[in-house]
């Protein structure tokens, strides 16, 4: 297939807000590509939501932007979908000395042959510009809609799998009984069940009942899975990091089961066993640099053990597997109804240096991929996940470091401006320590996109959780809204900026 048929549909999905006309471009797209080369189902929906196969081919946006401009684009489309896949394999196999150069002149030559628009669409996967998993709710409706599903098999096949192309294979050319025997498969993540927010614990409680009330750990979510002695560590967005958490796959190997999927936190401890702060959990996971802390894994939940999926079950009989399979290594918390012993662990949690409690109804499924009401998360401290769009360089003190940055939130409507754009809502230099300050101006110029005076544009990838006293309305900013006394947390290198909090939701503490 042309890659010009996938990109206008890509083009016509940006061009309109109705989620029925993205849903129906989609799905029409779709059943041509089912029809007439089910070989390049997989491939194709990888590249409309912006994850190609071959993962992040390492072209930097300066790189890409030069090249571009050298290429004057083609009057007609003759791009394959076939042809740009292999370019990205041949791409990502291409490293070492003299690498930069062969790469540079395999994308000019594949560019000069692509139309405008094929080289915004190539340009936009190169750059993981697309991968902003606005598509991905449409594209599962859209495989509904092409396969004649109900939308919710379509939708659990997708979290199950973790994997939307071979979704896509499964809803377009299988049978009702390939799609409902999706199941967990030890070894491949699942999408983790995510948490609503509540103000007070017993706000929280009012919701869901009866409810298992647990310390939220400030640590980095972990999903791990054991098949006899092989354990895999993944990330709250499914990057395996098992090679970077030795202690945590020594821990799990002693567990007295042959196969598990758990659910946990892991985080670094000082000498004492009190939590230390959540950066240092993380650079272990984002970065090369060791560190001496120890990493200690905690569970709070089982999605499988020793051939039994446990997700339809409720959390009771998951929290009592838990129990037996993960002995020592459970979140502390309680099952309660009263409120009063909901506020005790939240203060508890508090005291021992940790976040809040996360509440969580005690009948409840686990729901892969989703933020349902069955968990609520009550954090005294409002923090909002943030996508850094740019920084400022440093005077005094921190001149010589990329300091103040500028914070986006994420609109996945496009209320205002592209659907899954970023919206600026203020700026912040406090609560960066010298190690931040350090790590971020590396990064920073790493991704550098372009600059203007004293301001560093970057690449829109990096997630940063901001605490802030609440907003302001504005008048300067685009969204209309301003943080007050925002301050940095921490960066959240396990986000994607999809996962950011968005402008809707600081526009709602507007009232
Ligand atoms: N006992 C617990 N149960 C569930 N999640 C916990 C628990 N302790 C810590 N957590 C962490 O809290 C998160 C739950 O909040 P949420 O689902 O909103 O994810 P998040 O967006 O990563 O949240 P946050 O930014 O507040 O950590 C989980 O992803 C997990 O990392």
């Amino acid at each position: 297939m042309l890659l010009a048929e996938l990109v206008s549909t890509a083009d016509a999905v940006a061009s309109t807000r109705s989620r029925k006309a993205k849903v129906e471009a989609l799905a029409g797209l779709l059943r041509r590509i089912a029809e007439e080369s089910p070989r390049e189902v997989g491939t194709a929906v990888a590249m409309l939501v912006g994850k190609p196969r071959q993962g992040r081919v390492g072209v930097g946006w300066r790189g890409l932007s030069r090249t571009r401009g050298e290429a004057p684009p083609a009057a007609q489309p003759s791009i394959t979908v076939e042809g740009f896949d292999a370019l990205l394999d041949r791409l990502a196999a291409t490293s070492g000395a003299g690498s930069e150069a062969v790469r540079t002149g395999l994308l000019a030559a594949f560019l000069r042959r692509a139309t405008e628009r094929e080289q915004r669409f190539i340009v936009g996967v190169l750059l993981g510009e697309l991968r902003t998993g606005a598509l991905e709710g449409v594209l599962v409706d859209a495989l509904a809609s092409a396969g004649g599903w109900p939308a919710a098999l379509v939708r659990r096949a997708a979290m199950l799998s973790g994997d939307l192309g071979e979704t896509a294979r499964i809803a377009l050319m299988g049978t009702e009984e390939d799609l409902r025997g999706v199941g967990l498969l030890v070894g491949r993540p699942v999408l983790p069940m995510l948490a609503a927010s509540a103000a007070t614990p017993a706000e929280a409680l009012a919701a869901t009942g009866e409810a298992s009330v647990e310390f939220k750990l400030d640590g980095a979510r972990i999903q791990v899975h054991r098949s006899g002695d092989d354990v895999r560590v993944f990330t709250r967005s499914l990057a395996d990091v098992t090679h970077r958490v030795p202690e945590v796959v020594h821990v799990v190997r002693a567990l007295p089961v042959r196969e598990a999927i758990l659910d946990g936190e892991t985080l670094t401890l000082d000498e004492g066993g009190a939590p230390r702060p959540f950066q240092e959990t993380m650079s272990r996971f984002g970065a090369e640099r060791a560190r001496d802390a120890v990493l200690h894994p905690w569970f709070f939940d089982v999605l499988h053990v020793d051939g039994r999926d446990l997700l339809d079950e409720p959390l009771a009989v998951r929290r009592a597997e838990l129990a037996r399979v993960a002995p020592g290594l459970i979140v502390p918390g309680e099952v309660t109804a009263d409120p009063d012993t909901a506020e005790r662990i939240s203060r508890e949690a508090l005291a021992a240096g940790h976040e809040g409690v996360v509440v969580k109804a005690i009948g409840s499924l686990y729901s892969a991929g989703r933020r349902g009401s069955s968990w609520i998360k009550v954090k005294p401290v409002a923090t909002y996940d943030l996508v850094v769009l740019a920084a400022e360089w440093g005077s005094g003190r921190r001149q010589g470091w990329l300091s103040n940055l500028h914070l986006g939130a994420y609109d996945p409507s496009g209320e205002f401006g592209e659907p899954g754009s970023l919206v600026m809502v203020g700026k912040t230099f406090k609560g960066l320590t010298d190690e931040l300050l350090r790590w971020q101006t590396e990064r920073f110029l790493d991704i550098e996109a372009r600059r203007d005076g004293h301001t560093v544009f970057v690449e829109p990838t990096t997630v940063v959780e901001i605490a802030i006293d609440g907003v302001q309305r504005s008048s300067r900013y685009p969204g209309g809204v301003a943080l007050r006394f925002a301050r940095v947390k921490r960066y959240r290198e396990d986000k994607d900026p999809a996962a950011a909090d968005t402008i809707q939701s600081l526009r709602s503490l507007l009232t």
